[in-house]
């Protein structure tokens, strides 16, 4: 990709060569860094609006603080693009998200500049407060320590417990609040209300206004007046504020709001605020986006766009001609649409992620029954066993990664109440791009071991639509139906519902030679396997066992009867899931078989295209040859 010349770019690789640059000139260096934001995401996607609107911050921050002595810790870290730009990372970035890449978001492992490695929102203030503590336990009384947190995550319960602790601790911490009112669609909630608040308040702009006009007149006669406003504006905040800042009651020094694209005034107040001591907030005011003008407009679409072209912003789609079959997250929010219809119990809930799990389609006609409670996973679980202990029935989507946040609540607050849950697991499976910290590979392994689940998983857009339309059935307990990102192959999926009853899968094919039990999608994999298999002649039995919990049992007396050479093929991992329970199975009831489990190992899998990373982990198509070729030899 030809890129353009950049004065002052071209000669940064490193925060020391930054602080090189005159305070005059980091405006340029700002105009700068977000061309070459913009240069690369274009060409190599990935998320793209909010590092746009963070450029000054991230320039001012590293202008400032003596990184990476001094913790700078990004929260979520989509947002962190500038940070690697110009902290070492420049020349390798057009391998951000792919294989063997660098990782889109800050990583421990890629860089000391990285303090903590992140992806799950809202975990900024307590691992800074964490480290501003180690600092302070250590008698590094120079080491300074920053969270940059933005308004979406703010509303996450790790967040305020962060703020929480923070009070009672000295620490010397400097949470920086990016405002733009935002998640990944608009920011909701009470909190965000808040904030916009504070940052329109009548009332203390008003009460600004007024002192403004007053020291206007006595200007003329003091000269002194500057100083004396700063006096009476620090009182009336304290006053203002004091009485009212949940910031402040929360015993943080709240500044701002302050515009956070003014570099230099970033750089003045960040100066600042390093002369005082405890725990401190800054508010600062973006936009998402920032000077590429479609992604101003459209912040929802542009927090992660595809190819675009990055002079006219026009979106370049390899749109196929071909009719294309939906993606799995559409199929789930149209059919819920159509259930509801049928059902008025149902509702729906999404944590922050109404675009993301196209729960969007339910809030658009059905606003009073489709709920986005905002980045808060274990309250949209609670939220939801609150709903069904009184007769609604939610489908909770979540997004298969951030739901282990919210395991206890899965536990304590939906099993243990035996209330009728849906929840449907999105992205579950390997992700691709996004890497080790959203794969979705855990939940088939944590959710087995809770009483009353039931685990279901689809092989197509056909089976996800009929596993929906059979977890809505009375009383049918919590039931988790769990699907990967991206699109299945049938075109055909808007089908009559069909129950499928709990706990049975189906036979795809009959084979002599070996069995594989798939769960899932990925059973297309084992689909496209067999069929190069016999090729060469080999026979191969394929069950999709649709249920993980209820296994079915039958199909596994009948499996066991014939074969002693089993496949298990899972997109999760291999710890606790399918193979597991096919292997507790066999030991429970007796049987002899060799057992060769395919699915995620016991390592941290980093991102990649979905392909990829099947095939690093074993279970691509051509993985499945392997393994099937290797265990029919040694047998
Ligand atoms: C626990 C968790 N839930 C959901 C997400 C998905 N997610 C990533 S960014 C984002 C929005 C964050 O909003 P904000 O913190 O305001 O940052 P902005 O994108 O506005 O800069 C969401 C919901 C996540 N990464 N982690
Ligand atoms: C940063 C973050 O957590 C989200 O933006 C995530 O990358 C979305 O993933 P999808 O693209 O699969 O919706
Ligand atoms: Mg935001």
């Amino acid at each position: 990709m030809a890129k353009s010349e950049k004065k002052f770019l071209d000669k940064i690789n490193f925060p020391s060569d930054l602080k090189k640059v005159s305070e005059d000139d980091l405006i340029q260096v700002c105009e700068e860094l977000r061309q070459e934001i913009i240069e690369e995401v274009s060409c190599n996607p990935g998320h793209f609006g909010a590092s746009l609107g963070v450029v000054e911050l991230t320039v001012a921050l590293h202008y400032v603080l003596n990184t990476p002595y001094d913790n700078l810790i990004w929260d979520v870290g989509h947002q962190a693009y500038g940070h690697k730009i110009l902290t070492g990372r420049k020349e390798v970035f057009h391998t951000n998200r792919k294989y063997k890449g660098i990782s889109g978001f800050p990583n421990r492992n890629e860089s000391e500049y990285d303090a903590f490695t992140v992806g799950h929102s809202s975990t900024s203030i307590s691992a800074a407060l964490g480290m501003a503590t180690a600092a302070h336990l250590n008698n590094e009384l120079d080491r300074k320590t920053v969270a940059v947190i933005g308004d979406g995550s703010m509303t996450a319960g790790l967040a305020f417990e962060g703020l929480n602790n923070a009070a009672n601790n000295n620490a010397d911490l400097l949470v920086i609040l990016n405002d733009n009112n935002m998640a990944i669609d608009p920011n909701v909630g009470g909190l965000n209300n808040y904030l916009l608040d504070i940052t329109t308040s009548q009332t203390y702009n008003k009460v600004k206004t007024d002192v403004w006009r007053f020291l206007g007149k006595l200007n003329r006669l003091n000269p002194n007046t500057r100083k004396i406003f700063q006096k009476v504006e620090q009182g009336i905040k304290t006053i203002l504020l004091k009485q009212s800042n949940i910031f402040e009651a929360f015993n943080f020094r709240y500044f701002g709001p302050i515009d956070g694209h003014d570099v230099n005034h970033l750089v003045k107040v960040l100066s600042d605020l390093h002369k005082i001591p405890g725990p401190k907030l800054l508010h600062v005011i973006t936009q998402k986006g920032k000077g590429f003008k479609q992604a101003e407009l459209d912040q929802t679409y542009w927090h992660a766009p595809g190819l675009f072209n990055k002079e006219t912003g026009e979106i370049l789609q390899s749109e196929s001609k071909s009719p294309q079959a939906p993606k799995f997250q559409e199929v789930f929010g149209n059919t819920l649409v159509e259930l509801a219809e049928m059902n008025d119990k149902i509702v729906g809930i999404t944590p922050a992620m109404p675009t993301g799990s196209s729960l969007n389609i339910m809030m658009e006609k059905m606003p009073d029954r489709a709920f986005d409670v905002g980045i808060a996973e274990q309250h949209a679980v609670t939220f939801s066993g609150g709903l069904a202990a009184k007769g609604k029935l939610p489908f909770c989507a979540i997004y298969s990664s951030f739901m282990q946040r919210a395991y206890d609540q899965v536990i304590h607050d939906v099993a243990l109440q035996n209330v009728n849950v849906v929840f449907c697991l999105d992205r579950s499976g390997v992700v691709g791009a996004d890497g080790a910290t959203h794969h979705g590979v855990y939940d088939l392994a944590f959710l087995r071991c809770v009483p009353n689940m039931t685990i279901a998983s689809p092989l197509d857009a056909v089976e996800l639509r009929n596993l929906m339309y059979t977890a809505q059935q009375e009383n049918m307990g919590p039931f988790s139906i769990r699907y990967p990102r991206g699109k299945g192959r049938i075109l055909d999926w808007k089908q009559a519902f069909k129950i499928l009853p709990v706990g049975k899968g189906q036979q795809l094919k009959d084979g002599k030679d070996i069995a594989i039990l798939s769960i899932g999608a990925i059973g297309i994999e084992a689909v496209d396997a067999i069929e190069e298999l016999e090729k060469d002649g080999y026979s191969i039995a394929h069950y999709d066992m649709r249920y993980l919990k209820p296994i079915d049992s039958e199909i596994l007396h009948e499996v066991l009867g014939k074969h002693n050479q089993i496949i298990t093929l899972e997109d999760g991992a291999i710890i606790g899931g399918l193979g597991s329970a096919v292997i507790e199975f066999i030991n429970d009831n007796n049987y002899r078989a060799n057992v060769k489990r395919l699915g995620v190992p016991d390592k941290w899998v980093e991102q990649g295209t979905q392909q990829e990373l099947y095939r690093e982990c074993g279970y691509d198509k051509m993985g499945i040859v392997t393994s099937v070729i290797e265990l029919l030899n040694k047998a």
